[in-house]
C-alpha cells in the first residue's frame, strides 16, 4: 500500500504537456527591456516548469510555477500589431507576477489553456477578474491603468466552469483507470453499471439507440460512443444522460458535421481539425451538448462478459483452439475463441502437473477475484482431460518477454505506471488476504493498451513438482523469495511485497535476471547476510528507495539464527 501511494505521487510528476513556446521576460526591474525567449514548457499535475531549448531537448531549468499558486490562466487580447510568432498569447497569474507565454497556434493554445485550467480548478485563490490586455511599458493595454496592481478590468469568463465540487475525469490520454487512494481530490472511481441488451433493437428517431442482443452497454452519466451513422453519412456521437426529464436516462445523438474548410464540429462555435480533438474538447466542455462526454463506453467484442453468474464449468464445445501462445509449468497455453466471439487464453493442464482437485476446490473463489489489473479467470473445463483453465487473453503476452523485446521503447513514466498497475492488483489481493506466492515479471501479462495485469495468483500451491515447490528445488523462485520463505517457507502478503520489489527491479532493468552472477544457493547466502539487488540504471533514487523498501527486515539476526539452527539440525 505504501509503495502504491509513493508510485502514485511519482505519477503526479508525469509530464501532461510538453512544448516549445515563447516566453516574455518578466521585467522584474521596471525599465528592463522586454524580450522573448524560446523555452520548453512542461506541465505536470503539480508544476509548470520551463527549460532552455537546446535543439528541441531540455537544457537548464529556468523556472518553476507551482500549480497551487496560480490564480488565473487566460488568453490575452492583441491590441497592437504583433509578429506572427506571438499571435497566441496566454497569461498565467500567480503570486503578484504574470507570466506571458505564446503558443505556436490556436490548437496549441487551447490545449494549454484547457490543461492548465483543469489542473488549477481546485485552487484556493482563483481570481474573479483579470486584465484582458498586456501589461506593457508601465501600463495595462486594456484599461490604460498605470499601476500594475490596479484592479483587473475583465470578468473571468472561462475558468469558472472548471471550478466544480464534482470530481472531473483525468485529461484524455492521461487516465489512470482505477486509482483508489481516498485522500487525493479529483479522483473518479467509475461506478459502471452494465446493462445487457436482451433483444436487438433498431433505434428510431433522435433519441433512440440501436442495440444488439447479448451486447453489454454501460449505463452511466456522460457515457458516450462515436459510431458510424446509420444512414452511412459520417459519424455520430451518442451520449447517455440522466439530466433530462426521463429518470431512467436518455441517449442523445449528435451528428459530427464537417465544414467546407474540412473542420469538424458538434456545436457551431467550436471547430476542430480532427474528430479526436473534437472529442477531447467535449470531454471537458459540454459546449452545447446535454452533458460533457465523460466516459467512453466500450462495447468490447473480444472481451468475455464478466457476469457468468457462478457458471464456472464451461462447455468444451464452445471453445475453439486457435494457436499456441507458449508453455509453462502446467503445460501449453493456447489462444482460443469462446462462443465464436470472445478471445480467451486456455491453459491445457498437462496430466500429472497439477493437484487438480485442490485447484478446483479453490477455483470458485478465484473466479470471484475481479480487478482491472488481475488476469480474470473465466472458468474451467473439467469433464475431460486435459483440464482447461480459461482466462482473459492478453495480447502483448508475458511482461518479462515484453520488457526484453520492447522495453527500450518505454519511458520512465510507463515503467512507473506498470509498477503502479501491479501494486493496485496486489493491494486488492492483500485486502482479501489472498497471497500470490509467485509474483514475478514472468507471471504478469500485458494487454494491448500496455496495462499490466497480475496472473497465476495462488497457482503455485497446485504445482506437482518438487523441484518447483521445495525451497531447495532447482525451479524454486529463490530470487523472488523473502528471507522468511527461504528460512521457514512462510508465505504472506509481506513476502509478496518482497517479490514485488524484485519485480520492480525486473521492470527497471528491462527484464534482467536478478542476481545474475549468482546461483540459487549463493543468493540465499547473500540475502541472509544482508546483500540486496543494486540500483538499476533506469531507476531514480526515488524509485530505488521504493524498491529497496520492499526488502527491509525486522531483524536479520533472528532469521540468521533460525537458518543456522536448521542447518545444524539437518547435519
Ligand atoms: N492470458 C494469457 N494471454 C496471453 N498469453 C498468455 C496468457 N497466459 C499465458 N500466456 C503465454 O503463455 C506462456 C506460458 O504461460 P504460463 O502461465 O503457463 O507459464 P509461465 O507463467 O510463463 O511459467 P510458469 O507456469 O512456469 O510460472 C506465457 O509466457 C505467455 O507468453
Ligand atoms: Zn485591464
Amino acid at each position: 500500500i505504501c509503495a502504491a501511494t509513493k508510485l502514485y505521487y511519482i505519477q503526479m510528476e508525469k509530464p501532461l504537456l510538453e512544448e516549445v513556446m515563447l516566453k516574455r521576460s518578466q521585467q522584474k526591474r521596471k525599465m528592463s527591456r522586454v524580450n522573448y525567449k524560446e523555452r520548453i514548457f512542461v506541465l505536470t499535475k503539480t508544476q509548470l516548469l520551463y527549460y532552455n531549448n537546446k535543439n528541441g531537448k531540455k537544457g537548464a531549468k529556468k523556472g518553476v510555477v507551482e500549480i497551487q499558486k496560480i490564480k488565473c490562466v487566460e488568453i490575452v487580447n492583441l491590441d497592437e500589431p504583433t509578429p506572427v510568432e506571438r499571435q497566441y498569447p496566454i497569461q498565467i497569474v500567480y503570486d503578484e507576477v504574470i507570466l506571458y507565454l505564446f503558443a505556436k497556434d490556436e490548437q496549441s493554445r487551447t490545449r494549454w489553456l484547457n490543461a492548465l485550467k483543469y489542473e488549477i480548478r481546485n485552487n484556493q485563490n482563483l481570481a474573479q477578474k483579470y486584465h484582458c490586455g498586456f501589461w506593457k511599458h508601465g501600463k495595462w493595454l486594456c484599461c490604460k491603468q498605470t499601476t500594475k496592481s490596479a484592479p483587473c478590468c475583465t470578468f473571468e469568463n472561462m475558468g469558472s466552469k472548471y471550478r466544480s465540487s464534482l470530481p472531473l475525469p483525468p485529461l484524455p490520454g492521461q487516465q489512470r483507470k482505477h486509482i483508489q487512494l481516498p485522500d487525493i481530490p479529483g479522483q473518479e472511481k467509475a461506478s459502471l453499471k452494465m446493462v445487457e441488451a436482451l433483444y436487438s433493437y433498431d433505434g428510431k428517431g433522435k433519441t433512440e439507440i440501436t442495440v444488439m442482443k447479448g451486447k453489454k452497454y454501460f449505463d452511466k452519466e456522460g457515457g458516450f460512443i462515436v459510431r458510424e451513422s446509420n444512414q452511412g453519412n459520417g459519424y455520430v456521437v451518442s451520449v447517455f444522460t440522466k439530466a433530462l426529464e426521463d429518470k431512467k436516462g436518455t441517449i442523445r445523438h449528435y451528428h459530427i458535421n464537417l465544414t467546407e474548410e474540412k473542420k469538424y464540429f458538434l456545436a457551431e462555435d467550436h471547430l476542430f481539425d480532427t474528430i479526436p480533438e473534437l472529442i477531447k474538447y467535449h470531454q471537458h466542455n459540454s459546449g452545447g451538448l446535454v452533458t460533457r462526454l465523460r466516459q467512453p463506453v466500450t462495447i468490447k467484442t473480444n472481451k468475455v462478459p464478466v457476469s457468468f453468474d457462478g457458471e464456472w464449468e464451461l462447455k468444451r464445445k464452445d471453445i475453439k483452439l486457435l494457436k499456441e501462445l507458449g508453455s509453462g509449468q502446467f503445460g501449453v497455453v493456447q489462444l482460443g475463441m469462446w462462443k465464436q466471439k470472445y478471445n480467451v487464453a486456455i491453459k491445457m493442464i498437462k496430466e500429472g502437473s497439477m493437484s487438480e482437485d485442490e485447484f478446483l476446490e479453490e477455483a470458485e473463489i478465484m473466479m470471484k477475484l475481479k480487478h482491472p489489473n488481475l488476469v480474470q479467470l473465466y472458468g474451467v473445463c473439467t469433464k475431460e482431460y486435459p483440464i482447461y483453465i480459461v482466462t482473459e487473453f492478453m495480447s502483448n503476452g508475458c511482461l518479462l518477454s515484453y520488457l526484453k523485446s520492447d522495453g527500450k521503447t518505454l519511458n520512465q513514466f510507463q515503467f512507473v505506471e506498470m509498477c503502479y498497475d501491479i501494486t493496485d492488483a496486489m493491494t486488492y489481493l492483500e485486502d482479501l488476504q489472498f497471497i500470490h506466492r509467485d509474483l514475478a515479471a514472468r507471471n504478469c501479462l500485458v494487454d494491448k493498451t500496455l496495462t499490466v495485469k497480475v496472473s497465476d495468483f495462488g497457482m503455485a500451491r497446485y504445482v506437482l513438482d518438487d523441484q518447483y515447490t521445495s525451497s531447495t528445488g532447482t525451479k524454486f523462485p529463490v530470487k523472488w523469495s523473502s528471507p522468511e520463505i527461504i528460512s521457514f517457507s512462510k508465505f504472506s502478503s509481506k513476502s509478496d511485497v518482497w517479490a514485488f520489489g524484485v519485480l520492480m527491479w525486473e521492470i527497471f532493468t528491462l527484464g534482467k535476471m536478478p542476481y545474475d552472477l549468482f546461483n540459487g544457493c549463493e543468493v540465499v547466502q547473500k540475502i541472509l547476510s544482508g546483500y540486496r539487488l543494486y540500483r538499476p540504471q533506469l531507476a531514480s533514487d526515488e524509485i530505488y528507495c521504493i524498491m529497496s523498501s520492499c526488502w527491509k527486515e525486522a531483524s536479520m539476526k533472528l532469521v540468521a539464527d533460525a537458518v543456522c539452527c536448521r542447518e545444524k539440525s539437518s547435519n
